[in-house]
Formats: structure tokens, C-alpha cells, sequence
């Protein structure tokens, strides 16, 4: 059997404590454990589910319907009305424990509940934008690379975190080469698509009207397309984002690549809000979360819904199972 999920509680004045005891009730057959202060979970825990964990490995001998809690200490109790900077250390401790317990291989993947970027930049001076980039850092890997995933659309936002007007500047070749290499291989390997059909969104109206509407596509897009292309990849000259998210566009690819977060977001949270997984590429181990954030004014209530995150966590037990078998064959 495999070692169970690693799940971070996130921001406790967020839905993920929540989420995270409904989802516990809901889902069969995908072992996971909650990273969190045991008091936190306590004070949510309406039906009495959660059960105190020594070790991941103990969740794996719980009855069906119940959360394993790996307890860990925070300095307050969550305010539940908003951002509260007093937990920001302990937050990103959380996360650096996940990743300590997939990387010693007593978790199979690590699954991330929402955090509030502001909350940790103002409370603890977090140096990331977010999980990908933080993840990336305690991998000790250059990059890594943010794909939302639902049952109908896969997108790749390759700036990702920064303002509209610095897009430009960021959307050199050399990051938009690592970031279709990254998406191609994994696509590959832990998604098991042998040849990935990779559709480009052009970043310009009409992928720039041959020129008229900006020059991005023919000067920096164009020359890094026809050099994957030359070499076996099946990937699209830049494509107008405007209609490459119809149905009938969306069956001719297996990923978008889009030039900034909401060209390659909104299209998915419109789709498919509550079935949509983040999924980091590019790691050395398998990281996945929710598709939305931390939903402060839902938190501590029965209005959160967790399928967002019961698709993120059996997601991740996919991904873990596939790389066992690459492996293991
Ligand atoms: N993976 C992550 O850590 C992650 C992802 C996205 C956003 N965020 C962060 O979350 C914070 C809040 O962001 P936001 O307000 O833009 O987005 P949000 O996803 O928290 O909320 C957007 C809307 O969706 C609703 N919503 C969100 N989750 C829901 C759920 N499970 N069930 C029902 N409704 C839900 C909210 O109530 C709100 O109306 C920001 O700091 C942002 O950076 C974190
Ligand atoms: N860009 C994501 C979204 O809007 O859903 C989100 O902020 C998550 O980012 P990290 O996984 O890097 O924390």
C-alpha cells in the first residue's frame, strides 16, 4: 500500500480546516492525513471525526470517514474574521513539514489547503508568491510550473504571480521554453499522454493580427515554436486566447499555454470552480491543492464546499500511483 497524502491545513481562518474534515467523510479509497493544531480542528469538528495521529502512517488503520490530524503547535487561535499575521511562521511551517514528510517518503504526495499570499508577506516576510514558487525553493529546483487541471481543460499560466503591466517584460524565451518543456513532461510521465497536443495562446488580441496588434508572437513566440516543432513536438503556432476555450477548441489539445494567470485561470474557474486541481510540474515529488483560496468568509461554516479539494486529493493519489509504476516497471 501506498504511504498516505500529506494535506496542510493552509490558513486557519480559512475554509481548509473545514474542507478538510468534509472531505475526509466523503472520500474512499485515498489515504490522507491533515497537518494542523489539533486545537483548530477540535473547535470545527462538529461531528467528532478527527482522530490524533503519531505518525502519517497510523492513518492508514483508521475506519473510513474519519481525519488523522498530525498535530502542530501554532501561536493563536484563529480569529475567523480575516487576515490574522499572528499564524504566518506557523503556516509556512506546515508547509515546510509536508514537504519534509514526501520527501522522506512517509507521504506519497503533498496536497496544499489555501494560504493568504498578503497574510504571509505582512506577518512573516514570505519571499514567494505562492506555494509553486516556495515548493520550487525547498526542492532545490530552478522552477517549477503552475497547470490547472479539470476534466475538460488543462492551462499552464507561464507568468504567474505580477502585475498585468510587467507581463511583457517577464515573457522572455528562455522562460516560456523551460515552462512548455516542464508542462511536456510531465504530460508525459505522470500523466501518461505519450505525444501531448500543446496549444500556444497568443498574448496579443488576435494573437497580435500578423503585427498589428503587437509583435510578441512573431518576434519571441514564432522562432522558440518552430524549433519544438522541428523537433517532434505537437504544439500550435500562437492561437488567438479569445476562441481557444470553446468545446470544439478545447478538443484539439491536451494543454493551453497561456502568456499570464488570468488568460489561463478564468477560463478553467468558469468551467469547472469546483473541479478544478492545481497541480505544481516540475517537482521531484507530487504536489496538488484546490483550485480556489482561502474563502475567509466561509470558514468555520457548513457553506464551504470541498470538491475542489477531493479532486486535488485523488489527483495527487493518481499522480502518486502512476510514478509508482514508472518505477516499479
Ligand atoms: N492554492 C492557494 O493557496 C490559493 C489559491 C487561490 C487563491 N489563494 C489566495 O486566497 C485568498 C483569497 O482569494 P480570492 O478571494 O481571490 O479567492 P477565493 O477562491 O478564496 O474566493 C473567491 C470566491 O469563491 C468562493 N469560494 C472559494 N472557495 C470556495 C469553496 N470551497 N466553496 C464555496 N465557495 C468558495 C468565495 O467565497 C468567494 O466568493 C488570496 O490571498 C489568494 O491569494 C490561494
Ligand atoms: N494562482 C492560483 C489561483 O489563483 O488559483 C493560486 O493563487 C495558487 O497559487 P499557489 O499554488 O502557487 O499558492
Amino acid at each position: 500500500m501506498m504511504p498516505p497524502i500529506a494535506l496542510t491545513c493552509g490558513d486557519p481562518n480559512g475554509v481548509g480546516i473545514d474542507i478538510s474534515l468534509m472531505a475526509a467523510q466523503r472520500l474512499v479509497d485515498t489515504p490522507f492525513f491533515l497537518i494542523a493544531d489539533k486545537q483548530h480542528v477540535e473547535s470545527r469538528d462538529h461531528n467528532g471525526i478527527h482522530h490524533l495521529i503519531e505518525r502519517p502512517a497510523d492513518v492508514l488503520s483508521l475506519p473510513q470517514g474519519r481525519l488523522g490530524v498530525l498535530h502542530h503547535q501554532f501561536s493563536a487561535r484563529p480569529t475567523l474574521t480575516g487576515e490574522q499575521g499572528e499564524n504566518a511562521r506557523d503556516i509556512i511551517a506546515v508547509i515546510e513539514r509536508g514537504v519534509h514528510l514526501v520527501k522522506s517518503g512517509a507521504a506519497s504526495a503533498l496536497c496544499t489547503n489555501p494560504i493568504h499570499k498578503k497574510v504571509l508577506v505582512e506577518g512573516a516576510g514570505f519571499a514567494y508568491p505562492g506555494h509553486t514558487e516556495f515548493l520550487a525553493a525547498l526542492a532545490g529546483i530552478k522552477r517549477s510550473v503552475m497547470m490547472l487541471a479539470c476534466d475538460e481543460l488543462r492551462v499552464v499560466p507561464v507568468t504567474i504571480h505580477i502585475a498585468l503591466s510587467d507581463v511583457q517584460d517577464h515573457l522572455t524565451p528562455e522562460l516560456l521554453l523551460e515552462t512548455i518543456e516542464i508542462t511536456h513532461k510531465s504530460l508525459i510521465e505522470d500523466h501518461g499522454i505519450p505525444n501531448p497536443r500543446i496549444a500556444v495562446a497568443g498574448l496579443n488580441p488576435h494573437a497580435g493580427e500578423g503585427g498589428t496588434f503587437g509583435r510578441s508572437e512573431i518576434d519571441m513566440m514564432q522562432p522558440l515554436i518552430h524549433k519544438l516543432r522541428a523537433q517532434g513536438m505537437d504544439i500550435s503556432d500562437p492561437i488567438s486566447a479569445d476562441t481557444m476555450f470553446h468545446a470544439e477548441a478545447r478538443a484539439r489539445y491536451d494543454v493551453a499555454i497561456c502568456m499570464y494567470h488570468d488568460q489561463a485561470l478564468i477560463p478553467i474557474k468558469t468551467l469547472d470552480f469546483h473541479g478544478g486541481v492545481n497541480v505544481t510540474l516540475g517537482l521531484p515529488f507530487i504536489r496538488t491543492s484546490p483550485d480556489h483560496g482561502t474563502a475567509f468568509a466561509l470558514a468555520g461554516g457548513p457553506d464551504a464546499n470541498p470538491s475542489s479539494l477531493i479532486a486535488a486529493l485523488k489527483y495527487a493519489h493518481k499522480l502518486a500511483q502512476n510514478r509508482k509504476t514508472n518505477v516499479d516497471t
